[in-house]
């Protein structure tokens, strides 16, 4: 049983039986809001009730995101300790049919799951006793998805396919797609148990194409809930803009109207998913100085801060000068090239996950960004400032481009559609 406002939906059950005040204030999390209960979030469990008994469960294990809303879950969501990245192309022979069936069975799948409830068939019990854990499903569809399944009209201009930069080592093999998939939650077997229920429902209809495996802190690692951190050790997320700014919505939702085309109206409340396996090359980064590494990014290792001083929170002096008349933050430092300011006021929303796939046969790990980004037009978020960082940036001799894909992702649905049934029925 679940109650429900646009934004929230609490497990009435967990709320009243198993969760006290303290707790209770981690489990509404709405797809719309969600990044506002980061500190509830990454705050202390609270398990009450009987320990160990079937649906005891603790604050993180209980929390629950919408899988209903005006947007989809995934994208202000607080980033999750674990994240599956998949995607699909649709099966020979498989049009928009099978397309629709398939958005059903998955939206479905995602509903009850995100609901803390078992999948809609043969559940493998992976997730028993876990509880949601903050899981969140985000559908997204690739460029190739229009031409196979007839829907050329209907595929917006910001989906078309991403410049080549002079950088880029893409293996096509791991990039695309018709379908995209961005999972997360707080729990690994929660995480894996969603991944697996997916593919299961995919059945003849769709192919997994490629699958990416990521990762973040545990939520409560921290004595405070602070900035990530990447795996070459940097607090990275500082810049995202916030919910609370006034251009939040402007800038990483598609509009509601618009000049658009009547036919790409199904994407008004979505928005554009740029993702790049980006491999860290960190025998070499760890090789340099706590210094040099701060040079090519710009801001202190430690805490964040920009190299011209404050907190982490402190705007970034582009102009200061040092003692010996050179600018404070190097003319390449990563964070002077992607700022806003640089960039004509180009902005997008990080929410990435680290990876780690091993060791090469030279010892270096495979280890890494998947790198993910939120815009409402990708031309005006991440392409301007690619290709900026393309051309000058301290950071590009530390990284490697590995895949990459664009994905356009419809609105949330309402109670009783499936995700993306305005584009497949509208
Ligand atoms: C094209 C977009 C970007 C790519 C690709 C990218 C890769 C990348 N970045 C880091 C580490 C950091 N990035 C930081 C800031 C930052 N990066 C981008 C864009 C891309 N980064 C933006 C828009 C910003 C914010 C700029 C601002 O608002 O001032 C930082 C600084 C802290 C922060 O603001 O997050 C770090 C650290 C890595 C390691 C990486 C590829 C592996
Ligand atoms: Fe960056």
């Amino acid at each position: 049983m679940t109650e429900s406002t646009p934004d929230i939906e609490i497990s009435r059950r967990r709320l009243l039986g198993t969760v006290g005040a303290a707790g209770a204030a981690g489990l509404a999390l709405g797809a719309t809001g969600g990044a506002l209960a980061h500190s509830a979030l990454t705050g202390e469990t609270a398990t009450t009730g009987a320990a160990g008994s079937a649906g005891a469960l603790s604050s993180l294990g209980s929390t629950q995101v919408a899988f209903h809303g005006d947007r989809q879950a995934g994208i202000t969501t607080p980033m999750q300790s674990k994240g599956h990245l998949v995607a699909f192309d649709l099966a020979p022979g498989a049009g928009r049919a099978e397309a629709v069936a398939l958005m059903r069975r998955w939206s479905e799948t995602a509903r009850r799951l995100m609901a803390g409830e078992t999948a809609p068939t043969a559940d493998t019990g992976i997730a028993l006793d876990a509880g949601p854990s903050s899981l969140t499903v985000t559908f997204g569809f690739g460029h190739s998805f229009f031409d196979r399944t007839g829907l050329t009209a209907r595929r917006p201009v910001a989906l078309d396919p991403l410049p080549e930069f002079s950088g880029d080592r893409l293996d096509p093999r791991r990039s695309n797609g018709d379908l995209w998939i961005q999972i997360g939650a707080d729990d690994a077997l929660v995480a894996f148990h969603a991944l697996r229920a997916l593919q299961k429902d995919a059945g003849e209809a769709a192919r997994v194409r490629w699958q990416m495996n990521g990762f973040n802190r545990s939520p409560g690692a921290t004595a405070e809930p602070m900035t990530a951190r990447n795996l070459m050790g940097q607090v990275d997320g500082t810049g995202n803009p916030k919910p609370s700014d006034p251009d939040f919505d402007k800038r990483i939702f598609v509009p509601g109207s618009g000049p658009g085309p009547a036919e790409h109206a199904w994407m008004a409340g979505g928005s554009y998913a740029v993702v790049r396996r980006i491999r860290m090359l960190l025998d070499d980064w760890d090789k340099q100085s706590p210094q040099k590494q701060e040079q090519v990014i710009g801001r202190r290792k430690a805490d964040g801060a920009p190299l011209t001083g404050g907190t982490e929170t402190t705007k970034l002096d582009l102009d200061r000068l040092g003692p010996d008349g050179r600018q404070v933050i190097p003319a390449n430092a990563h964070a002077r090239i992607s700022a806003p300011e640089q960039n004509g006021g180009a902005a997008m929303l990080r929410r990435p996950f680290s990876y780690h796939d091993g060791f090469g046969e030279d010892g270096s790990p495979d280890a890494g960004l998947l790198f993910i980004c939120w815009q409402a037009d990708p031309l005006r978020g991440f392409v301007p400032v690619q290709r900026k960082l393309d051309r000058g940036d301290a950071l590009s001799e530390f990284i490697r481009h590995e895949a990459s894909g664009l994905y356009a992702v419809p609105p949330g649905p309402r109670p009783g559609e499936y995700v993306g049934a305005h584009l497949l029925e509208g």
